[in-house]
């Protein structure tokens, strides 16, 4: 029996709304590989979107959950791996996805994520309670540390089925 061939998995990081969900789960289709939402992930475990989560458990609760199932899924090979957000801003996550898997950022401008923000609000709870300022200056923040990555692609004029297939080109 020959050697069986295992490809590093893949995991895409930016700001909350950029199409990690979506274009995550198409690019897995595409290269028939295995996809995982690490959002999905935490709230088959609690049980609860997690809108509900950081309300009962706290966003210290959430995180720590976070960072383990990463630190778990990113083992697996073969995957499409769809971070939360936040995700990367914990330097042990950073470093673990960095060093073991393909980390793609999916980059989107502030002027085409503000369009988005109705259709995010209602079920992102880091969005609560913060106005368009407040979120611009997290978004800026964040994209720091989203510039250390493998592979990046600016969604900004693409589909979710053209990001999908930048994904799988670079692949
Ligand atoms: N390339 C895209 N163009 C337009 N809308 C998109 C695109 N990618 C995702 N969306 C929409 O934006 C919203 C957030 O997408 P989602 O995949 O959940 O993002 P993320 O996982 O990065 O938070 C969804 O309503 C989705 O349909
Ligand atoms: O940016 C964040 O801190 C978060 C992003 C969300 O995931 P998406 O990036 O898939 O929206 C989800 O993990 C949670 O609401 C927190
Ligand atoms: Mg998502």
């Amino acid at each position: 029996m020959g050697k069986e061939f295992k490809k590093k998995s893949i995991v895409l990081i930016g700001f909350m709304g950029a199409g990690k969900t979506t274009a995550g789960e198409l690019a897995a289709q595409k290269l028939n590989w295995g996809f995982i939402d690490i959002d999905q992930e935490i709230e088959k475990k609690f049980g609860m979107p997690t809108k509900e989560i950081f309300k009962k458990y706290g966003e210290e609760a959430f995180r720590t959950y976070e960072k383990n199932i990463i630190e778990l899924k990113t083992s697996e090979e073969g995957q499409v791996i769809s971070l939360g957000g936040g995700a990367f801003m914990n330097e042990v996550t950073r470093n673990t996805c960095l060093a073991n898997t393909v980390v793609i950022y999916l980059d989107i401008s502030w002027d085409a994520w503000k369009k988005r923000f109705e259709q995010l609000v209602d079920t992102r709870p880091v969005l609560q309670g913060r106005d368009l300022n407040e979120i611009e200056e997290l978004f800026s923040k964040r994209r720091i540390l989203y510039s250390h990555h493998h592979f990046h692609i600016l969604t900004d004029n693409l589909s979710p089925d053209e990001v999908a297939d930048e994904i799988v080109n670079f692949i």
